[in-house]
């Protein structure tokens, strides 16, 4: 195990992105994401997902180079056209319009589409806490998960991201799949040989099982807190999806593209800017007095706290990569 400086890490996959054909500005902002989320220990969208950034890009599925397309959506709405590019990128070029207008209005929709999505989500809803907004962010995935008594999976992984400030500058962010387990690491499960939870999945016969590879291979995962989850889902196709003018997670087809593994979606964001709200005591400090309130009552971890300690520890000591890890990343460096 080597511990590896992030900027260090950044430089490596850089050159992964740019050797396998997307533009500088694109190689720059997917390499920042995932060397982040490997800093932050989220490794199932990490070093791990390299491979299949790059089997993507090879594919012909994804264009690394476009540059996304900005339309007027109205005082308080933003609608960007990724033009089959990534997500990021889109969400990067549509930041600051978004900002300015949720400062202007109180609030501001950013409806992203034709888009690929194969991150975590916290890195796109954070940068807006930090400065001073709530934000939410969703996005629709692969046709991964079956909702209660559905016979095949419908709703893609959906994760939903929430940030908002706290008092003295910290920022308190959850990000969450609406599948029990995100797929990255029922695929990290049957690497590892490690099996589900109970209730995380089904074979292809819809019977319930525990084993990653049985999901896998034509199974399905099961949302979160059965019907409850379903309806998050729902509302993430909707928004991602039918909103933003994207594809649903089940109409995604890749298959004139082997090798292809990032899902053609969709991503909605809405910011507001809390100073509208009707808090005399201050949005961030209530805040803060709800975080008090949880640790009085025993809550000792809030969400973010375990991403937040792995980031300082690999600030401090580096970010640990494996032998094999770094020589598959320096394997997939096209010549
Ligand atoms: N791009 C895409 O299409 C998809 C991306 N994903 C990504 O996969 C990642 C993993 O998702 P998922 O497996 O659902 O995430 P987890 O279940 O690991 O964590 C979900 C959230 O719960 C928090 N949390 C976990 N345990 C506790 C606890 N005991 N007490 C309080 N809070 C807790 C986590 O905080 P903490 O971070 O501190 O652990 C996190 O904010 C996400 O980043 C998601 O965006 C998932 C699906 C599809
Ligand atoms: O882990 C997951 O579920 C996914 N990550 C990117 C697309 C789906």
């Amino acid at each position: 195990m080597t511990h590896m400086d992030f900027d260090a890490l950044v430089a490596l996959l850089r050159r992964i992105f740019q050797s396998n054909g997307t533009s500088a500005t694109v190689a720059d902002i997917l390499a920042r994401n995932c060397a982040s989320a490997e800093r932050d220990g989220a490794m199932s969208h990490g070093l791990f997902r390299m491979a299949g950034y790059v089997a993507t890009l090879r594919s012909g599925w994804v264009d690394g180079r476009v540059q996304p397309r900005m339309e007027e959506g109205g005082a308080s709405f933003l609608r960007v056209d990724a033009a089959n590019g990534f997500a990021q990128p889109a969400l990067a070029a549509a930041a600051p319009l978004a900002i300015e207008k949720a400062r202007a209005t109180g609030a501001c929709v950013i409806a992203i589409r034709h888009s690929h999505h194969f991150a975590a989500l916290w890195p796109d809803v954070e940068p807006f806490a930090q400065q001073g907004l709530v934000a939410i962010a969703m996005v629709n995935s692969m046709a991964y998960v079956a909702p209660p008594g559905a016979r095949h999976p419908v709703y893609g992984t959906n994760p939903l991201a929430f940030a908002a400030p706290r008092a003295d500058g910290r920022i308190i962010v959850f990000d969450q799949a609406v599948s029990v387990l995100a797929h990255g690491d029922v695929q990290i499960a049957a690497r590892d040989g490690h099996l589900l939870p109970p209730d995380a999945g089904v074979d292809a016969s819809g019977q319930a099982t525990r084993d990653p590879r049985a999901v896998l291979d034509g199974g399905a995962l099961l949302p979160f807190g059965g019907h409850k989850g379903a309806a998050i889902a729902l509302m993430i196709e909707i928004m991602a999806a039918a909103l933003t003018g994207g594809l649903f997670s089940h109409e995604v087809d890749w298959s004139a593209h082997p090798g292809a593994q990032t899902p053609s979606t969709g991503q909605c964001l809405i910011l507001i800017d809390p100073t509208r709200g009707g808090s005399a005591a201050g949005f961030a400090n209530r805040v803060e007095q709800l975080v008090t309130a949880l640790h009085d009552a025993g809550q000792e971890r809030m969400p973010g706290d375990r991403r937040l300690a792995a980031r300082a520890r690999a600030l401090r000591d580096g970010i640990p990569v494996s032998a094999d890890m770094l020589r598959q990343l320096e394997g997939l460096i096209a010549p």
